[in-house]
């Protein structure tokens, strides 16, 4: 139909989920994901052991957007697999987003996972922390290779990374180079949050959150056109592997922008904190009323038709 969407040959009735991290932490949440209109839903990015996170507040929006140091709040790998063992993949599919602290713990949680042989597709959480003093292995294109080099070992399924926005073609074009070495790398979702920004509220003097002295990671209005160039930059550079869009999402509008620029699906994160899970009928009716408003009979005839002048 016309909202219809497919990636890993797999049919989505819409192109729409949550970002990994927003509404996805406990089974009441995920549920609500389930029930709502989204095509599909993704978990927190888990990790070896239950961890609390931050102190609190380590969440906070503005008008243009929010900025968050949650600091991987997660119930544990093994909760979100006994949950993903249990879902109705006939309603719609479900991803894992994977965020080991370690190398190691990545494998093990993937053993797992393959092992317990569900449906669900994993998106490997490229943010995820590196040794002290080194950026995220994202931002480290020798430890992301060596991941990925490992990961691909232990895991024979295809999967999908989760990607930190990049700003310099330079590095699209080494990550990239690094991605195509990976067949089993199967998609790529951009954007994860816009790292260490500091919003200000000028009556207390004051930062928003508590952890980093204020820094954390910007989603939302703020972000909108680096989500779009880094689906579009990895679109051109890896033509065998598809597009998750993620940054910005407020409006339909921001949904056809994702799929012009080439993105197979759709991710809302600030947006889906803000408004809760009804937001992705709203999102649907939307793109619904501008792809037929525009002639479109289905949104595979828009996916990377942006134009360049
Ligand atoms: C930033 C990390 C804590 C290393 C990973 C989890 C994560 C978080 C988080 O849990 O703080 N927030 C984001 O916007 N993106 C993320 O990938």
């Amino acid at each position: 139909s016309l909202l219809s969407a497919s990636l890993l040959g797999i049919d989505f009735a819409n192109p729409l989920l949550n970002a990994s991290g927003v509404y996805c932490r406990d089974v009441a949440e995920l549920d609500a994901l389930a029930a709502s209109a989204a095509g599909s839903l993704v978990t927190k990015s888990c990790t070896l052991l239950a961890r609390e996170g931050n102190p609190e507040p380590r969440y906070y929006a503005t008008p243009l957007g929010s900025i968050n140091s949650m600091g991987l709040p997660n119930a544990g790998y093994q909760y979100y697999l006994a949950y993903a063992q249990q879902h109705d993949y006939a309603a719609k599919p479900l991803f894992l987003s994977v965020a080991g602290l370690s190398l190691a713990d990545n494998l093990t949680m993937l053993a797992a996972i393959r092992a317990a042989d569900t449906p669900a597709i994993v998106e490997l959480n490229l943010s995820c922390p590196n040794v002290p003093g080194k950026p995220q292995i994202g931002y480290d294109f020798a430890a992301m290779t060596a991941m990925l080099e490992a990961v691909t070992q232990a895991y024979d399924r295809p999967f999908g990374v989760k990607l930190p926005p990049y700003f310099d073609i330079a590095h699209f074009d080494e990550a990239a180079a690094i991605l195509n070495r990976f067949p089993q790398v199967a998609f790529v979702t951009c954007i994860n949050s816009i790292g260490n920004a500091l919003i200000i509220d000028v009556e207390a003097e004051s930062v928003v959150i508590k952890p980093k002295d204020g820094f954390g990671g910007i989603g939302g209005d703020y972000v909108l056109p680096t989500a779009l160039a880094n689906v579009n930059a990895f679109y051109r550079r890896c033509p065998a592997k598809q597009i998750i869009g993620c940054g910005g999402v407020t409006r339909g509008e921001h949904i056809f922008m994702h799929l012009l620029a080439g993105a197979s699906l759709v991710q809302v994160g600030t947006a889906l904190y803000e408004e809760g899970p009804g937001i992705f009928a709203r999102l649907n009716d939307e793109l619904a009323e501008l792809l037929t408003r525009k002639g479109y009979r289905g949104i595979e005839e828009v996916r990377g038709k942006l134009r360049t002048l």
